[in-house]
């Protein structure tokens, strides 16, 4: 199976942040979501993915090229949709389309036409009159009329309404139908990957993760609820993070299998969310750091 983007020991330091070794392999024709809590590095990451940013160590490579040699050929095979506005906001859609389309050799008017009207966005409005929601669709418009093989997406659906969300993965899940597309995608909101994402891949505090198939984290990990008698120093090794209160514990373990040959039937295993897996690795970071000071 080809990898459309890899990233190998990335390296990138701020005044304060460190991305640090990031790993990433993001497979061609599935959609792979990102995730993480806010500042890990997920913006970071998709710059450097875009050659926004550089590493300090470490490389990035799209469709098996190097930007070094080959970043024209690599943009052009990619549509990006940023958080930010990334367009003239004096010009109007029309203006900023003939702007852009010179950059694109295989520049679809037709395509730009059917998802300028399919969105409802006005041609001849300035883009600094429009909304949230409708920079976020002028940006999609964009990044889909020009056949890119790869959507690269930082956050597209936030500041969108539910209708529109839902819309919108829709069309991303009518996309991918061909077979050749592939979709990698910041978001905060976990439960529109689970209508669409076939790979999730995690950050945590500079660091990657997992990149795993949705359904086998459901599989592999565990939500583990408990009496506190049964955590001692090592049954609590068995934990990504835990959560006590008086009346017992709830843990998230990354080894279901492990934790049903140890606990037995004295423990009740439920399948976790992206979400209590974000909030379980980030406590657990937590405590460690706390033990190791
Ligand atoms: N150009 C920069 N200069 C200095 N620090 C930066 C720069 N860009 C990002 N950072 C810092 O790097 C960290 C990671 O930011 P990043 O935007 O990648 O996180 P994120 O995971 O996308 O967060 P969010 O979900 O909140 O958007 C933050 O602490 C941020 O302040």
């Amino acid at each position: 199976m080809k990898n459309v983007i890899e990233l190998k020991q990335v390296n990138k330091a701020f005044n304060g942040f460190q991305l640090k070794d990031v790993t990433i392999s993001v497979k061609k024709g599935y959609v792979t979501g990102f995730i993480g809590g806010n500042g890990v590095g997920k913006s970071t990451t998709i710059k450097l993915i875009m050659n926004l940013l550089q590493p300090d160590s470490g490389t990035v490579s799209l469709f098996g090229l190097d930007y070094k040699k080959h970043e024209k050929e690599i943009k052009q095979r990619i549509g990006f949709v940023f958080d930010q506005n990334i367009f003239y906001e004096h010009l109007t859609l029309l203006e900023m389309k003939s702007l852009l389309k010179s950059a694109y050799a295989s520049w679809d008017d037709s395509l730009f036409n059917h998802y300028a009207d399919m969105f409802e966005l006005p041609l001849r409005k300035r883009l600094k009159t429009f909304s949230k929601g409708m920079m976020m669709k002028a940006s999609l418009t964009f990044a889909l009329s020009h056949h890119a093989e790869l959507i690269i997406m930082d956050e597209p659906t936030s500041g969108l309404d539910p209708i529109f969300r839902r819309e919108l993965l829709d069309l991303l899940h009518d996309i991918m139908q061909d077979g050749n597309r592939t979709i990698f995608f910041s978001t905060h909101i976990t439960t529109d990957l689970e209508r669409i994402a076939d790979y999730i891949t995690f950050m945590h505090d500079g660091q990657h993760v997992f990149t795993k198939e949705f359904y086998k984290i459901e599989e592999e990990y565990a939500i583990v609820k408990g009496t506190l008698d049964l955590l001692d120093r090592d049954t609590e090794k068995e934990f990504i993070g835990i959560q006590k209160s008086r009346h017992g514990f709830e843990a998230l373990a990354s080894q279901k299998n492990r934790i049903e040959t140890l606990f037995g039937d004295t423990v009740l295993v439920e399948k976790p969310t992206l979400e209590d897996i974000m909030l379980y690795t980030k406590k657990g970071s937590r405590t460690h750091a706390e033990i190791s000071l």
